[in-house]
């Protein structure tokens, strides 16, 4: 790997940054999507925040208080040499994602996670590590990073995704693979800047391994780009990248997100799905090619010219079979079933689960004449049932980053204010990008 000047680092770390990325919405084919098939989904405007500054000596800092984590590491003990040995360049000589993880870089980082006892610490230092000594160069100064985010973890909304693209966005940034994001909320991106963006999102991908073992890269796409996708992993042998298809003109739906906060692992769920398939292929084979049909119909119902209530109505039925096609892989839970029920008993919609299932989240389409004291109701019973409806949009921005430079008020960029913000509200107050202009985009 070709080491970068010490000028351009300098220019790059000396000053604090925020870069942050959205959840996700898958509204159809999750699951089915590891195997190849197509999905559907759409940027949330909940989101993960990453700060960067600079550490006032050589450690590296990780401050995750979402999920109680404060490691840090000296920086000569990043096995830096030895890990670049491992890593191919690609045809601009960047660093180059592979198809897995290469184990031998496992290896390499595992004496720095010895001490590391608890199984969501493990699987984050390893993720930011993993990032880390294939991203940056033993030139950088020591830095700290803290994650913050307005997402709930670990229920379906694609947090670790999320969490991911802001690591893999940051150390790019910081290993001078791509150069500073610079368009506003407005303004389309150039060429240079989605190659910058492919940059991201392959690298993520590798964070989104270390997090689950057998990612599709939906929700990593989503969060680096934004918008709404139809996306195709490619799982043939011939090494093509997969295919993403930005939905344009997605339509207002009015989708109601409702957290059973039911506590489920993402990569637990999908190696569930892993053995019934494999125990079964014959059956499975086709539920998942059902819903992947069902996607590209989908597709087709989201992108036709006059999208109204019969479009609509279509949508729902694809939804209720949905539903019943995740149900039979295993991934559903009583509490998912309970917000269905409950939806279906007030006639607000239909209800399926979205992302990875055992708990976590449902979305329900919720019906273009709703009766408004129904949806009361039934919101009324969710949450005697403990659970939580968010109000939230679709479809909004990918990655971003907030300058320090670029910003007078140098309180964002506070480590100690950064971890105070007591809510989502009052991080979506501070940080929101509709609410600071400054953001930038790549
Ligand atoms: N704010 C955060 N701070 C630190 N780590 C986080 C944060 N958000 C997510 N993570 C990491 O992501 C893991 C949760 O990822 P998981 O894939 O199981 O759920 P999800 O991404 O929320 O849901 P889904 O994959 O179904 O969309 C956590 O255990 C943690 O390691
Ligand atoms: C369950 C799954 O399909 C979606 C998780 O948000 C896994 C993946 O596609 O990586
Ligand atoms: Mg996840």
């Amino acid at each position: 790997m070709t080491s970068s000047s010490p000028e351009k680092l300098a220019s790059s770390t000396q000053s604090p940054f925020i870069v942050s990325a959205p959840g996700k919405v898958i509204i159809f084919g999750e699951h089915s999507a590891v195997y190849g098939q197509p999905a559907i989904a759409a940027a949330l405007s909940l989101r993960c925040y990453l700060l960067v500054s600079p550490n006032d000596n050589d450690r590296i800092t990780l401050e995750f208080p979402d999920i109680k984590l404060n490691h840090s590491w000296n920086k000569h003990d990043i096995p830096f040499e030895a890990i670049k040995s491992l890593v191919k360049l690609d045809d601009k000589g960047r660093p180059k994602v592979t198809e897995e993880l290469v184990p031998e870089i496992s290896d390499k980082l595992s004496p720095l996670l010895e001490n590391i006892e608890s199984k969501m610490h493990h699987t984050a230092c390893f993720c930011f590590l993993y990032l880390y000594s294939n991203l940056v160069s033993q030139e950088t100064p020591g830095m700290k990073f803290v994650v913050r985010s307005t997402l709930p973890i670990g229920a379906g909304l694609g947090s670790s995704a999320s969490t991911s693209v802001c690591l893999a966005s940051a150390l790019a940034v910081l290993g001078n693979w791509v150069t500073k994001a610079s368009f506003s909320h407005d303004e389309p991106a150039t060429d240079k800047d989605a190659e910058e963006l492919e940059f991201i999102d392959q690298w993520s991908l590798i964070g989104e391994k270390c997090f689950h073992g057998n990612p599709s890269g939906i929700d990593n796409a989503v969060a680096t780009h934004g918008g709404a996708v139809m996306f195709q992993r490619n799982v043939g042998a011939d090494n093509q990248p997969s295919v993403r298809t930005n939905i344009r003109n997605f339509p207002e739906l009015k989708l109601l997100l409702t957290n059973t906060t039911v506590p489920r692992s993402t990569a637990k769920l999908v190696g569930g799905v892993g053995e019934l398939t494999k125990r079964y292929p014959t059956i499975f084979k086709d539920v998942l090619n059902s819903m992947g049909n069902l996607s590209v119909e989908a597709h087709d119902i989201m992108t036709t010219s006059k999208f109204g209530e019969l479009e609509q109505k279509k949508l729902q039925d694809l939804i209720n079979v949905n539903h019943g096609l995740l149900v039979a892989l295993g991934v559903s839970h009583p509490s998912l079933e309970q917000v269905k029920i409950i939806g279906d008993k007030f006639n607000i919609g239909a209800t399926k689960l979205t992302g990875a299932g055992g708990g976590g989240c449902a979305i329900t389409l919720v019906n273009a004449n709703v009766d408004e004291t129904e949806l009361k109701k039934a919101m009324d019973e969710f949450s005697q049932h403990g659970f939580e409806c968010f109000d939230t949009s679709l479809g909004g921005k990918g990655v971003g980053a907030l300058y320090s430079e670029d910003i007078s008020n140098a309180d964002l960029f506070s480590t100690e204010l950064f971890c105070g913000y007591r809510d989502r509200h009052e991080i979506e107050q501070a940080l929101g990008i509709a609410n600071n202009n400054e953001w930038r985009f790549w």
